[in-house]
């Protein structure tokens, strides 16, 4: 489960017995016809896949530069890419067994992605939430409660991912044998990095076929945001050996990278274990992780998918970052231009857009993972453009 020196398993050793079924299961299930086919019913009729790419027109002008398309990830049920993976992961549970299901979320497109599939597949479902994001993503909270879910306020630390993921970890090794663990990015021991991944490539694929029909050839550049990478590494894995097409992540650059209040675990950070793997992440010289901070709940996170630390390392990818006021503007601009309101994540990707496509002629072929809608962050926007 190693990519490059990143990746690997670092837990308790009560919790390999399960890493190790749930490999097991995992591997089964990618060569399984059947559990192959329940994905994609739920992925179409449930999650309503394909999601289009959009040739965003009025972007394209406003920019003009590059022909903008977006990959409306924001038009899947929930809201977001989460339920990909969450469909993936609940039909593993169901094949296992067990009876309950425990997530953590941050900007709370997880926990509801979580809470949904929880719902329809009848099983109880606990929410690690810290007490920041409930208080920044209370329309999260009230849908999670609504799907049947119980929230558990995360009071420690910063009160945002970092500490839910602690407290689900902890909730995970207790209950091992009853309960599933829906990690809900590229995070996590082995295989949960590879697993959702994979759950999330059907992004990429999507894109890949869909971008053939219309233009007889690949995008020329992806640009997605980077929380710990899942909606990033699943528009950008399919197109890995296709060297001509470029790829962007899009870290939380908080208020300035230099400032130092910020999530841009790769441009600001070092290489260490957090959660179960080796990637890179904050911390400070003793190795104490340090406190993120981001605009958006869902990128304010101090560590990052081993993948894109190798990704990062390989120099495949490019690793760039967007301010909080950069976001902020971009949001605006995606809403004013073509009607949409993404999520304060993807608006970081949309800043790189804004930065990166006038340079570009109209030739060029860029697609943006527009990874959610930004109906959770509507209080948040308007507290932060109230004070411009
Ligand atoms: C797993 C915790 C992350 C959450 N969300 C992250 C997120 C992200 C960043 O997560 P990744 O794709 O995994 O980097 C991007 N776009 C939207 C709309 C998001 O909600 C959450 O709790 O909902």
């Amino acid at each position: 489960g190693l990519f490059g020196s990143f990746g690997g398993r670092f837990v308790a050793e009560t919790l390999m017995p399960l890493i190790l079924e749930l490999q097991d299961e995992y591997t089964t299930a990618k060569n399984d016809p059947e559990f192959q086919r329940q994905l994609a019913y739920f992925q179409g009729d449930y999650v309503g896949r394909p999601s289009p790419l959009y040739f965003a027109e009025r972007l394209t002008e406003h920019f003009g530069g590059a022909s903008i398309y977006l990959k409306r990830e924001e038009l899947n049920h929930t809201g977001a890419h989460k339920i990909n993976n969450c469909i993936g992961q609940v039909l593993l549970a169901k094949q296992m067994g067990k009876k309950r299901i425990i997530a953590e979320t941050g900007a709370g497109m997880h926990g509801v992605a979580t809470a949904t599939v929880a719902a329809r597949f009848g099983l109880p479902c606990v929410i690690y939430m810290g007490t920041t994001d409930i208080e920044r993503q209370q329309t999260n909270v009230f849908r999670m409660k609504l799907l049947g879910a119980e929230i558990i306020p995360v009071t420690s630390g910063t009160g945002t991912l970092k500490d839910a993921m602690n407290e689900a970890l902890r909730d995970w090794v207790t209950n091992v044998d009853d309960t599933f663990y829906i990690i809900g990015t590229v995070a996590g021991p082995h295989p949960y990095p590879a697993m959702v991944r994979d759950f999330q490539a059907v992004i990429g694929h999507e894109t890949r076929s869909q971008m053939l029909e219309k233009k007889g050839r690949l995008p020329d550049s992806l640009v997605a945001c980077v929380g710990g990478g899942s909606n990033a590494i699943g528009l950008f894995y399919p197109f890995l050996d296709d060297p001509d097409v470029q790829m962007i992540g899009v870290e939380a650059g908080g208020k300035g990278v230099k400032s130092g209040l910020h999530a841009a675990s790769l441009n600001g950070g070092t290489p260490g274990v957090l959660h179960g793997n080796r990637t890179y992440l904050l911390q400070n010289e003793d190795g104490q992780i340090t406190d993120a901070h981001s605009i958006s709940a869902g990128l304010d996170y101090p560590g990052i998918g081993p993948e894109h630390a190798w990704l990062h390392e390989q120099k495949r990818v490019e690793y760039v970052s967007a301010t909080d006021d950069e976001a902020l503007e971009a949001f605006q601009v995606c809403c004013r231009q073509e009607g949409i309101i993404p999520a304060l994540e993807t608006a970081h990707a949309l800043a790189e857009v804004a930065k990166r496509a006038p340079t570009l002629p109209r030739e060029h072929l860029m697609v943006i993972n527009l990874s959610g809608r930004g109906d959770k962050d509507m209080t948040s926007v308007a507290h932060h453009l109230g004070d411009k």
